[in-house]
């Protein structure tokens, strides 16, 4: 296995190029921009901006109007407003920073876990971000207050925690969402550890939310600090905002206009954050391309399987899957099922719906849901699969094990091109420098038979056909020159023309190739023209298995000669050759 790999996206997603200029063409987004940069600027700079120390009374300037000695008026205190409101910016863009930090990290990591991995993370993180949620905020606040002082920091990262729940929940229902996706799936076939793919396929799903979430949050801080300020229980010593607010108001009738300021900045800076979020979201969900991965040697390279134990390459001997039913019986979906699939062979899996086939396919992957459970042996060119350990079984996935799925839209991550899920595994797998695995992509998209490979890299999944889905995913399969192909009812999907195609392409690349496949399909048309032997299938348990000459000419059990009967009947496989089947 000289060349480069394989299936499916490892890609990064960062935003493209184009987001930048998009979100600079958006005047509401630039506007927020602009508001944003100076209230920043305002506040690193405050010590050097401010005409007069923010603390200094005098006497003689007490509410003093807007004018030339002090730009926006004087407080009551006689203290310039335009340096107090200039200091009072920088705690609160550091405090609404701080709540978003603590807010985010635990919201956003929690989510993750609990979406991504479900089960007992899920259950901890709901039970945990619904006892937060259900604490009234402003009396926690205020106990904090009281047992650890005025402090305003302890009090943001306090607010932080007790607004995580909002990202966890948004985090937590997006990645639930896609974490069954075949997309995921066919990641994880494709030998990708899980922070990858949570890293490169599920992060996409939450940025979106999390970054108009992360601007409701940054308000809400700055909303609440003013609040707290305003009502007294900040630090009196520094100057904020509320604070600010709070001795407006108490000159009121005299000095209306120093309510103007503070209110203004509150006011402007929250409608801002909430502008800029909507103008990312705009900008960012446009877009996304692969970024330049780290080059791990650990990860990148898979590690040569095990040498070949005999002539066939993948043997399964007695394997069960099972299911939990309510009244907590098991129900067998795999009984007892043996197929071996040799060096350079097609072995088809054929049998009515619901006859087993995926779970056997996917138990050899190991990919079968969380309830499953299964009993049997599972030997890989002489390794054995059942009991491997995960990361192992990652590396063989990703590189002497392909797999090409039933349906090829839902296999592709929506939100990259097809260049770029083809292209980073190659690079992950292969180790090929970004131009390199460009060209290697090129050539597989041309090798099954893309007309204009070129364009076809460039384009998103929604702009290709159902037929060049199929291809490109193939393309990926092939990509690392497995020594085993599993294709789940690889032309199910397809129209009769495209269908010939896709199985004269698989032929074709068996052939060059060498590798052996496990046809899964309902269609006996399919098995006649690609398969070399095939087992039958019906309620979980294979009930016969020869070559396919042989069984096509003389088919031994009953239930085969059923199936037969209702495809010669009608041409198409009927639907449940039951009765007279039974043997
Ligand atoms: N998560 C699950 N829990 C319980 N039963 C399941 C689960 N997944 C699949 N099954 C059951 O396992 C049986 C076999 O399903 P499988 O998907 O392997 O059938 P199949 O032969 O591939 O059918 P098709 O050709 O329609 O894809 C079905 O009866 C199905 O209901």
């Amino acid at each position: 296995m000289s060349d480069p790999s394989l299936a499916v996206p490892d890609v990064a997603s960062v935003p493209a190029p184009g987001s930048l200029r998009r979100l600079l063409r958006n005047p509401l987004g630039v506007a927020a921009i602009g508001w944003l940069a100076l209230v920043l600027v305002s506040a690193l700079l405050a010590s050097w901006l401010s005409p007069y120390d923010p603390d200094e009374p005098a006497a003689r300037d007490i509410l003093a109007g807007p004018g030339s000695a002090h730009l926006l008026g004087a407080d009551g205190s006689g203290r310039d407003i335009l340096s107090r409101l200039l200091h009072a910016s920088q705690i609160s863009v550091a405090g609404a920073a701080l709540t978003l930090l603590v807010a985010a990290v635990i919201g956003i990591g929690a989510g993750l876990l609990a979406g991504y991995y479900g089960g007992w993370t899920e259950t901890a993180g709901t039970w945990v971000a619904s006892l937060i949620m259900a604490l009234p905020g402003i009396v926690a606040l205020l106990a904090v207050r009281a047992v650890v002082g005025p402090s305003l920091w302890t009090t943001m990262a306090i607010f932080g925690v007790l607004l995580s729940p909002a990202f966890y929940r948004v985090v937590h229902a997006a990645v639930s969402g896609v974490r069954n996706e075949l997309y995921v799936d066919a990641a994880r076939v494709s030998g990708l550890s899980d922070p990858r793919i949570i890293g490169r396929h599920v992060l996409t799903v939450v940025r979106a939310p999390a970054i108009i979430l992360a601007a409701g949050v940054g308000s809400a801080a700055i909303a609440l600090q003013s609040g707290i300020t305003f009502l007294g229980l900040g630090d009196p010593s520094v100057p904020t905002w509320g604070g600010m607010l709070n001795d407006a108001f108490a000159n009121i009738y005299t000095a209306p206009v120093a309510l103007a300021w503070p209110s203004l900045a509150i006011g402007v800076t929250c409608v801002a954050l909430t502008l800029l979020s909507n103008a990312l979201r705009d900008a960012l969900e446009r877009t996304a391309e692969p970024a330049p991965t780290r080059h791990d040697a650990d990860d990148e390279h898979a590690a040569p399987p095990a040498p070949s134990g005999g002539e066939a390459l993948l043997e399964v001997r007695d394997l069960v899957v099972a299911y939990r039913r309510p009244d907590g019986s098991a129900r067998r979906v795999v009984d007892e099922v043996s197929l071996s699939v040799r060096e350079g062979e097609v072995h088809g899996l054929v049998g009515e719906s619901g006859s087993g086939k995926t779970q056997t396919a996917f138990s050899i992957l190991r990919l079968l849901p969380a309830g499953a459970r299964t009993s049997g042996s599972i030997v890989f060119d002489g390794t054995e699969l059942t009991g491997l350990p995960a990361k192992r079984l990652t590396r063989l996935r990703g590189d002497a094990i392909a797999y090409i799925p039933q349906e090829p839209m839902s296999n592709l991550d929506p939100s990259f091109t097809v260049g770029s899920q083809l292209v980073e595994p190659i690079r992950t797998h292969r180790g090929y420098g970004r131009a390199q695995a460009r060209a290697r992509a090129l050539e597989l998209l041309d090798r099954v038979g893309i007309p204009d490979p070129e364009r076809t890299f460039r384009a998103y999944p929604h702009e290709i056909s159902g037929g060049m889905a199929q291809r490109v995913l193939i393309a990926g399969a092939v990509a690392c020159e497995p020594k085993l192909l599993i294709a789940d009812e690889p032309t199910t999907a397809l129209d009769v023309t495209v269908q010939a195609e896709v199985l004269d392409l698989l032929r074709d690349l068996r052939d060059d190739l060498g590798m052996g496949v496990l046809l899964v399909t309902h269609d006996f048309g399919v098995v006649a023209d690609l398969c070399d032997r095939v087992s039958v299938m019906r309620h979980g348990r294979v009930v016969e298995t020869g070559p396919v000459d042989a069984l096509f000419a003389a088919p031994q059990h009953p239930y085969t000669r059923a199936l037969f009967d209702a495809v010669i009947a009608t041409g198409e496989p009927a639907g449940s050759p039951q009765d007279g089947a039974d043997a």
